[in-house]
């Protein structure tokens, strides 16, 4: 009976803003590591998405107040704050159709997002552990660095528990996405929301390989192979060493992430409510360079309701992708070993 009177009061609050209640799902979503830099305006940014029901903030440190902050805005999704202590990770985690993880460290001048391994792996394995005890059909969106490892980690924990879908865990890549939408947008004087471009690889410097050449506005620059184009590509890949410049010891892309982070779950979102068609560059377990020893690779994904419907090869590269291929999957073929290795599993 609440279940249903909170149904209609979403429904009719949906279509006040003026979105279609038909796709819409009544999803939870927890997120975890939801007071921190990334966590605080990720979660303010799903707290206004329409499909989402229930937002449950889990964090070891913050999340009741960021919770309270937050469940004043006056859409209709519930927020709660959960930490560690009475159970608050399962009482997070019970129920949720998507659990997105940005809980870590971040990096400092002067770090790879491989030196955050050490803090990291064991955070996210433990996360990746209770989410297999209590929502072992969740879709999980890792976000927590460095990527390239923590998505194998998550894996094996899964695949220990004996309940893993390879269909339903996703590295998240977006950020890499959003960087060279705007950096090409912002050359050719386009329109960003029109500049899409495909990022394939992994989630760390020259594992992110932007092709450029299979988007309108590239396909000059990538022909030319001048400076111009090395600089871009050189922009795309280093792109969060700017900003962890930039923020000089303060941490790195919180707020960007943020909405890299919450149009990634926007679109699994409308993919789980039955749209067709929703295609997203993401790190997943791929058959696509399998044989070269890479078992985990982002490309164009279409997404469905259970999570991966279809990987869809990297396409035509020109020789210089070709080459950035090359040296991405060498590198990321490490980055997966070391994730396997820390869970025993390699
Ligand atoms: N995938 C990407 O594109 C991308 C982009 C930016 C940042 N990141 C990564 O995201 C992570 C978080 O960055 P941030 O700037 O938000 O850091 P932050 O330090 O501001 O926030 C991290 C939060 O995680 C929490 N936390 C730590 N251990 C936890 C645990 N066991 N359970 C729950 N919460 C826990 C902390 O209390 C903190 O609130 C970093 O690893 C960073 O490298 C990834
Ligand atoms: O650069 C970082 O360490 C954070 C993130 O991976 C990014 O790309 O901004």
């Amino acid at each position: 009976m609440i279940a249903q009177r909170f149904s209609t009061a979403l429904r009719s609050a949906v279509a006040q803003r003026g979105f279609s209640t038909s796709s819409a799902s009544l999803t939870k979503v927890a997120v975890l590591g939801a007071a921190g830099g990334i966590g605080q305006p990720l979660s303010l940014l799903l707290k206004q998405n329409p499909k989402v029901s229930d937002l449950a903030l889990y964090d070891i440190r913050g999340a009741p107040g960021v919770a309270a902050d937050i469940s004043h805005i006056n859409t209709a999704s519930s927020t709660t704050g959960y930490l560690a202590d009475n159970d608050g990770l399962a009482k997070a985690l019970k129920g949720s159709e998507i659990v997105v993880i940005p809980a870590g460290v971040p990096r400092k001048p002067g770090m790879s997002r491989d030196d955050l391994f050490n803090t990291n792996a064991s955070i996210v394995r433990d996360l990746a552990k209770a989410c297999a005890e209590h929502c072992p059909k969740a879709h999980l969106l890792i976000i927590s660095n460095p990527v390239n490892s923590t998505v194998p980690i998550c894996a094996e924990v899964f695949k220990a528990a004996g309940v893993y879908d390879p269909k339903r865990l996703f590295g998240v890549t977006t950020l890499d996405v959003v960087r060279s939408s705007k950096f090409l947008s912002t050359l050719k004087g386009s329109d960003p929301a029109k500049t899409r471009v495909t990022v394939v690889g992994g989630h760390s410097g020259v594992t992110i390989v932007p092709i450029l050449s299979q988007t309108a506005e590239g396909e000059s620059i990538v022909q030319a192979n001048d400076q111009q184009y090395l600089d871009l590509v050189k922009r795309i890949q280093f792109g969060g060493d700017e900003v962890v410049k930039a923020k000089d010891g303060a941490g790195s892309a919180t707020l960007s992430m943020a909405f890299a982070g919450a149009v990634f779950t926007n679109s699994l979102l409308r993919a789980i409510g039955g749209e067709k068609g929703v295609v997203e560059p993401t790190f997943v377990d791929s058959p696509l360079y399998k044989d070269q020893g890479v078992e985990y690779f982002a490309s164009n994904v279409e997404l469905g309701p259970n999570g991966v419907e279809k990987i869809h090869p990297v396409g035509k590269l020109s020789a210089a992708e070709e080459d950035l291929l090359k040296a991405c999957l060498a590198d990321l073929a490490k980055n997966i070993k070391k994730g396997k290795e820390f869970v025993g599993a390699a």
